[in-house]
């Protein structure tokens, strides 16, 4: 595809994003698929679209000392020289002077003259003055959030919950990529057989700590591999691998997943029961459900039986004291995820966090009384968030005496994550610069018998 069209599907994308809603992560897919880019374009547009989003306080930052603040620019005009900025900052790909150029090409075909001689001026004038410094901001807080495209309100609150060193560290790992790890089908072939095998084909890969199953992809596009393509490997970050691992599934057991889609981890409790017992999955919305019977389905995972439900009325379709084991991978603010969906920061609010832990403790208190005596629970998110995490457990074990928080859960950790610094009474907070990982929490309370 010609580069400047490349550059206006880019801008297309952002201008959902930005100013609809809509979601990076589907919107790049759509463009994707419908107009059948190259594998090279795929890479920069995704690269321009993510990169944008992910860094766009800084660009604002940056282009705040060039522009009129009492002229109100359109939003495709703003996002036009944030998506223009990015490029000449952080990708080296494009001269300068042939970003700018075709940046002025599409002011002229969207808008007019005028438009376009406003870009030109701009971006010309970043290009001899140079970039503004965010390091020189004085301000602990805005610095962060103005070098790390992070909103302040989220800085000051990671920083009072987990102090200044750790919310750096977070915010810096939030810019780069993530590698990604894959999910062996233990009952098709073993974890070395399919390394030996991507190793034969030229991919660079090695063992995850996290789960037996894991493989973390240095080099290489797996989703290319034959192995993938024949449903040998599942796409799975290491962290989620780590929340089936802990919940010490056995065969024969009686399963509920009270939080499912899109079923990642109820696939991942099929294999650990080699296919054996029985897997409760529910979700909110029936579509999600689907997704869940889908995956399973492709799998060739037959103790799957996913439904829609609200979990928090599960207690009239099940009786007290049911499951041997209950995952509760609750519905949450995210914040964990930034790497893959950077957009989530700049939608999310503390309003939204204080109503999330609501519906956490609602989900944990209707499946509590389901567990069989003796049973475990594990509680997770992909959020960093103390009121999401710790808080509802602390709040939950106060009313729920018949629980308490599963101290094997500790010794059970993998080695390296033994003590680590989100290690707490309540459980185990996984940061994302720690293992480059998603960013998760998870606990594992258990059932007394009396
Ligand atoms: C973190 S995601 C689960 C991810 C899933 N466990 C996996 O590994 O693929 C949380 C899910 O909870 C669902 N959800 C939200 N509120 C719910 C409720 N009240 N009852 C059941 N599911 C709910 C959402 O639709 C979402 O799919």
């Amino acid at each position: 595809m010609a580069k400047n069209l490349l550059r206006s599907t880019a801008l297309d994308i952002l201008i959902r994003v930005g100013e609809g809603g809509g979601f990076s992560h589907l919107l790049i897919d759509h463009a994707i698929k419908n107009k059948g880019l190259s594998e090279k374009d795929q890479s920069l547009l995704t690269e321009m679209v993510y990169g944008t989003i992910q860094r766009k306080l800084t660009l604002e930052y940056f282009l705040a000392g060039f522009v009129d603040q009492k002229k109100k620019l359109s939003p495709w005009v703003k996002w036009l020289l944030y998506l223009s900025l990015y490029q000449m900052k952080y990708l080296d790909k494009v001269p300068d002077h042939a970003i700018i150029h075709e940046s002025v090409e599409i002011s002229k075909k969207r808008g007019h003259k005028g438009i376009a001689s406003l870009v030109n001026g701009v971006l010309r004038s970043i290009q001899r003055k140079g970039f503004p410094d965010p390091a020189k901001i004085t301000d602990p807080t805005k610095r962060i959030s103005i070098e790390t495209s992070h909103p302040s309100w989220l800085i000051e609150r990671w920083i009072k919950m987990y102090g200044t060193k750790i919310t750096e560290e977070m915010c810096q790992i939030n810019l780069t990529h993530k590698p990604i790890s894959v999910r062996v089908q233990p009952m098709k072939l073993s974890r070395q057989e399919a390394i030996d095998h991507l190793v034969n084909n030229g991919f660079d890969v090695e063992p995850s700590f996290f789960s037996g199953q894991g493989i973390i992809v240095n080099k290489g596009n797996i989703l290319r591999s034959d192995l993938f393509k024949n449903g040998f490997l599942t796409i799975q970050d290491q962290s989620s691998m780590l929340v089936t691992e802990m919940l010490k599934v056995e065969k024969g057991m009686t399963i509920l997943d009270a939080c499912s889609a899109p079923g990642g981890k109820t696939t991942h409790i099929a294999e650990k029961m080699s296919n054996v017992g029985q897997i409760h999955a529910y979700d909110l919305h029936d579509k999600k459900a689907k997704l869940v019977t889908k995956k399973a389905l492709e799998l060739e995972l037959s103790i799957i039986s996913s439904k829609q439900a609200d979990s928090r009325t599960l207690r009239s379709l099940h009786q007290e004291e049911t499951f041997d084991r209950i995952l509760l991978d609750a519905p949450c603010s995210g914040l964990g995820v930034l790497r893959s969906k950077p957009d989530i920061k700049y939608h999310k609010s503390e309003q939204d966090i204080k109503q999330l832990s609501l519906i956490q403790l609602e989900l944990l208190e209707s499946v509590s009384s389901l567990l069989k005596k003796d049973g475990k629970l594990l509680y997770s998110t992909c959020t960093v968030d103390k009121n999401e995490n710790e808080k509802v457990i602390e709040e939950f074990l106060l009313k729920h005496p018949e629980y308490e928080i599963d101290q094997e859960f500790y010794q059970e950790l993998p080695e390296n994550l033994k003590d680590t610094e989100g290690k707490t009474k309540w459980g185990l907070q996984l940061f994302p610069h720690e293992c480059n990982t998603d960013g998760f929490f998870l606990t594992r309370l258990k059932k007394n018998s009396q």
